[in-house]
């Protein structure tokens, strides 16, 4: 492998592919193609390779300011009383992209919710064709004894054990006490509905809680724990080293190169590279294919820049249609977080058993309620009445979705895996034990520990609020213009709310009540159990966050549904433009998304070899 930020190490050679963003995806989707092929990752950050705060990962939860670690404003976001409040929106940008700075947190998609991307359009895409892929990238570490006995647990079946991400509890296991009382309350909060999983990557999730495990591995020459990013896992390992594999750093993508075949489709022919601090502009060409892989971000703007999306749009800034393709930048989507929801701890409390001492790592215990388990029988059968009769206005209104039936369309198939358990028309896997849970999460809960506060955190899964990206000039150096439109949706209101009043509830339920300051829930400016729904609501508007897991802008749905690719990724209308990132998920179906992602690059990897097999 050559990695290399020299430009002119690069121009005079040839390139069967090209993979834009050395990220998350990118850099596995490069290795797996570089086995027998010729490859260009072409990365617009740096390599950090020695970088401690990059490969440490319990910097990341201490807050240490990461020189891999960006942000760009969100436009104006709905907040209390139609005022409106802009939102930092992070992302990594260095070899490993995000998954050089993300909380590492090891969550997977559900069986519901595979099957519902399945049910938009997309053969090959149900929960059990997509675990292997999941499972060829992982090198999962099952605990030791002494990590079973505090509370952490596997089913072996659901793991991979050959692949190249770190997956493992952290050594030492943190804060086991916080654990146990955390998995506890928070099955005393559910009414018992919320049961201890053995294993919450099994895909059927829904109704449970337990130990978060993360990508991380043991590094055998530090002897202590490394961040298990994409750059650690699939490009600097001795092992991953690929002799068709080059990767330039500190280089853009301005835009894709396209010519029209005889048949009218568009090929990709090579793509325009500029040094990121700006200088000449070069065009590198790839014989098979290019793949985009920039992150749900800035993969549409490198599309549009290049002609490919909503043509009337893209007229209005002078750019001449490629391809018109209206779904470029639009369904948009984000979980939204509550975040400020830290309790000062108890005195008597601050132990390392309790606050996970140096070893701080967020969301040490995961819960991840059903919608029947957060809003009780009444109100879920109210929300799955709201669910099918959606009101798609707004956001056809402000071009989160190409027309109303796209999202009407998204929504059934999400109140379908809401109560999916009523509907056991398949074969479940023999791990699974609990067949009443194979029903989606409608939020997720999860503790951090910290040395003066215990957070508990909550988000949203599925959400139905739908934002666009749109460029607002050709300039290559400016940041595009992202409209996430928040908690437009009164459904994506509605989990929120709900999940606001579970936190309030857990910090007032015994045991965890006592781990926390008398005044805690008061001081956390947290609504009282006993607030009105209006005032929990207010609360929510004030306080929600980007979850920072972006996703669908370039949706693989059917075209007239504001698809922009196919299930083998293909960019419609082209025969070599793929998308292998977080941009392809029509729903946000990845409840912390990096696990799921690398499935999504192994298989887009796996697809792009058996066509060139068949050719
Ligand atoms: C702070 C933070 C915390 C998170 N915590 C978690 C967590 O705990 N667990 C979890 O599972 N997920 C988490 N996530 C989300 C997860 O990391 C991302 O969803 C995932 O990494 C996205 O992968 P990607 O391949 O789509 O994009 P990225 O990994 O972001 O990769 C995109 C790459 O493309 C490059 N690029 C962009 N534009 C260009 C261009 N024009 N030319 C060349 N290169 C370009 C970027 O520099 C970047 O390296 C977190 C994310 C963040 C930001």
């Amino acid at each position: 492998t050559i990695i290399t930020d020299d430009l002119s190490k690069v121009v005079n050679l040839s390139f069967e592919f090209i993979v834009v963003g050395g990220g998350t995806t990118g850099l596995a989707a490069a290795n797996r193609l570089a086995l027998n092929h010729s490859v260009l990752v072409v990365e617009r950050g740096q390599n950090l390779v020695d970088n401690e705060v990059v490969n440490d990962p319990f910097a990341f939860a201490a807050g240490t300011p990461s020189p891999c670690r960006f942000s760009m404003n969100s436009t104006p976001q709905n907040s209390v009383d139609g005022t409106y409040r802009s939102l930092p929106l992070f992302y990594g940008s260095c070899l490993g992209g995000s998954s050089s700075i993300n909380g590492m947190m090891g969550a997977r998609p559900t069986f519901a919710s595979m099957n519902a991307i399945e049910a938009l359009g997309n053969p090959g895409w149900g929960w059990n064709d997509f675990l292997p892929y999941m499972q060829r990238s992982e090198n999962f570490t099952p605990p030791n004894p002494s990590q079973i006995e505090e509370g952490a647990n596997y089913i072996a079946a659901v793991h991979g054990y050959h692949g190249p991400v770190g997956v493992s509890f952290a050594r030492p296991f943190v804060a086991p006490v916080l654990q146990r009382i955390a998995k506890k309350t928070t099955q005393t909060v559910f009414g018992g509905e919320v049961t201890l999983t053995p294993d919450m990557g099994d895909g059927f999730s829904g109704g449970h809680v337990s130990s978060f495990y993360y990508q991380i591995h043991f590094n055998e020459t530090l002897h202590s724990d490394r961040r298990s990013s994409s750059a650690w896992s699939y490009l600097y390992p001795q092992a991953q080293q690929r002799t068709g594999l080059t990767v330039l750093t500190a280089h853009q993508v301005n835009s894709v190169l396209t010519s029209a075949s005889a048949s009218g489709n568009i090929i990709a022919t090579g793509v325009l590279v500029e040094p990121t601090i700006g200088g000449p502009v070069i065009m590198i060409n790839a014989s098979r294919e290019v793949v985009i892989t920039a992150g749900a971000l800035q993969s549409p703007v490198i599309l549009q820049r290049s002609g490919i999306g909503n043509a009337t749009f893209l007229r209005t800034i002078r750019i001449e249609s490629v391809l018109d393709l209206p779904g470029v930048g639009a369904n948009l989507q984000d979980h939204i977080g509550l975040y400020n929801t830290s309790f000062p701890l108890a005195p008597y409390a601050n132990t390392t058993n309790v606050t996970g001492g140096a070893n701080v790592l967020a969301g040490i215990v995961v819960a991840q309620p059903t919608a029947q388990d957060t809003l009780g029988l009444k109100d879920a059968t109210a929300l799955n009445i709201l669910l099918r009769n959606l009101s798609t206005e707004h956001a056809v209104s402000v071009g989160g979705v190409v027309n109303s039936e796209s999202l009407a369309t998204q929504a059934a198939v999400i109140a379908e895996a809401y109560e999916i358990d009523r509907m056991q028309s398949f074969q479940a896997p023999l791990w699974s034990i609990n067949q009443q849970h194979i029903v989606d999460p409608f939020i997720e809960i999860f503790y951090s520990p910290g040395s003066v506060y215990l957070q508990v955190a909550a988000h949203t899964i599925l959400p139905l609020s739908r934002g666009t990206i749109r460029i607002n000039t050709t300039d290559p150096s400016a940041d595009p213009t992202v409209d996430m439109q928040f908690l437009t949706s009164e459904v994506d209101i509605h989990a929120a709310v709900a999940a606001a009043r579970r936190i309030s509830l857990i910090a007032a339920t015994p045991p965890f009540s006592e781990l926390i300051a008398e005044n805690a829930l008061k001081e956390s400016g947290v609504p009282d159990v006993n607030a009105t729904e209006e005032e929990v609501r207010k609360w929510v508007l004030e306080t929600y966050e980007s979850d920072i897991h972006f996703e669908g802008s370039h949706s693989m749905l059917p075209k007239e549904l504001g698809g922009v690719v196919s299930p083998q990724l293909l960019v419609y209308g082209t025969k070599n433009l793929r998308i292998a990132d977080a941009s392809i998920l029509p729903l946000s179906v990845f409840p912390h998304p990096t696990l799921g992602l690398y499935g999504v690059a192994e298989k887009a990897a796996d697809m792009i070899l058996q066509t060139i097999d068949t050719c």
